[in-house]
């Protein structure tokens, strides 16, 4: 479990995180969203004791992580894969952080395994292609058998098979009953992967929610509706906060009502509907959606060109 209480961080002016307080529990693939600048990392240095906050608090499992004993054992993380740039074999760099930790060395064995780097685990990780550093970074995550994962952007660059391999990697770790916290900025991948939402925007909680909400409440969900008497029924449903498009001939784009509501409304008035489909926002929309008001509202008007985040 990941606590966060009114974490705060600033860098001179620069507030990068803001009175920032969120849970992430386990069990569930937890994704952290936000536009470039918003303080993802900054809150993930924080977690990992990498970066002291300016205030506030955060804890895993309790502690800060610099309080925890053993902290590999407790939190794995890959902040950069490309920190990786070791004349080292990939078995050997396992093995010197596992030496550091008094970790055994069959976990080496066991955790090259988990993420597949068996043929080449005795090359030098140095010439690893970006994909196969990511693999190596999960891997020293994984080192520790911790109960809390934090990964920043753990699919860049990956291809489709390894973005469906690490999908499927965090799923299980949170089944076994991990706490999992991802950053992306593939608002589809978050979709499939992450079950919870923490998003923010300029440093600030943007939504704390579950994927399914998050998409749910966003503003842009719309019913497409298809009938012979799409004048007559447009007539009946446009209104206050409903707006009705014409997107074809006989077809209705309705924002503003349920497809029930839309569905009651027709059948009240005997108009055979020929489709009535809710038209699901796309994680990506949603996200926009969401975060456009905060980089907007929050955007200093007097901050010099191609400074603004
Ligand atoms: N060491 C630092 N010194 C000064 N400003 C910093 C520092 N680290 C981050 N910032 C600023 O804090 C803000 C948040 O940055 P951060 O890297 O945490 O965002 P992010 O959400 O991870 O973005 P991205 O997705 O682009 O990596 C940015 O405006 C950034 O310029």
């Amino acid at each position: 479990m990941i606590e966060a209480h009114a974490l705060t961080k600033r860098y001179g002016e620069r507030t990068a995180v803001s009175d920032l307080s969120f849970t992430v529990r386990p069990g569930v693939v937890t994704g952290f969203l936000g536009p470039n600048g918003a303080g993802k990392s900054t809150t993930m240095r924080m977690i990992l004791g990498l970066d002291a906050p300016t205030s506030g608090r955060v804890t895993v499992n309790g502690k800060q992580y610099a309080e925890h004993r053993a902290p590999l054992h407790e939190v794995g993380a890959m902040l950069e894969a490309r920190a990786i740039h070791t004349g080292r074999t990939a078995y050997n760099h396992l093995l010197a952080l596992a030496a550091t930790t008094g970790i055994p060395r069959r976990r080496v064995d066991e955790v090259i395994e988990i993420v597949g780097l068996g043929q080449v685990a005795r090359k030098r990780a140095g010439g690893f292609s970006l994909g196969m550093g990511q693999r190596l970074g999960i891997a020293s995550a994984l080192l520790g058998d911790p109960a809390t994962l934090v990964l920043d952007e753990p699919v860049n660059g990956l291809d489709p098979e390894g973005i469906l391999w690490i999908r499927n990697l965090l799923k299980d770790q949170a089944a076994e009953g991990r706490t999992v916290l991802l950053s992306s900025h593939l608002m589809s991948e978050m979709a499939l992967t992450a079950e919870h939402l923490i998003v923010i925007g300029r440093g600030r909680l943007i939504a704390d929610t579950s994927v399914a909400d998050f998409v749910r409440t966003a503003a842009g969900a719309s019913v497409r509706v298809r009938t012979d008497e799409a004048e007559r029924l447009r007539q009946l449903l446009v209104g206050h906060e409903v707006s009705v498009a014409s997107v074809d001939r006989g077809v209705l784009e309705v924002t503003g009502l349920s497809s029930d509501r839309i569905g009651r409304i027709a059948a009240d008035q005997a108009i055979a509907l020929a489709e009535l489909t809710p038209q699901q926002a796309s994680l990506e929309e949603a996200f926009m959606e969401m975060t456009r008001d905060a980089v907007e509202y929050q955007a200093p008007a007097r901050e010099p060109e191609g400074l603004a985040a």
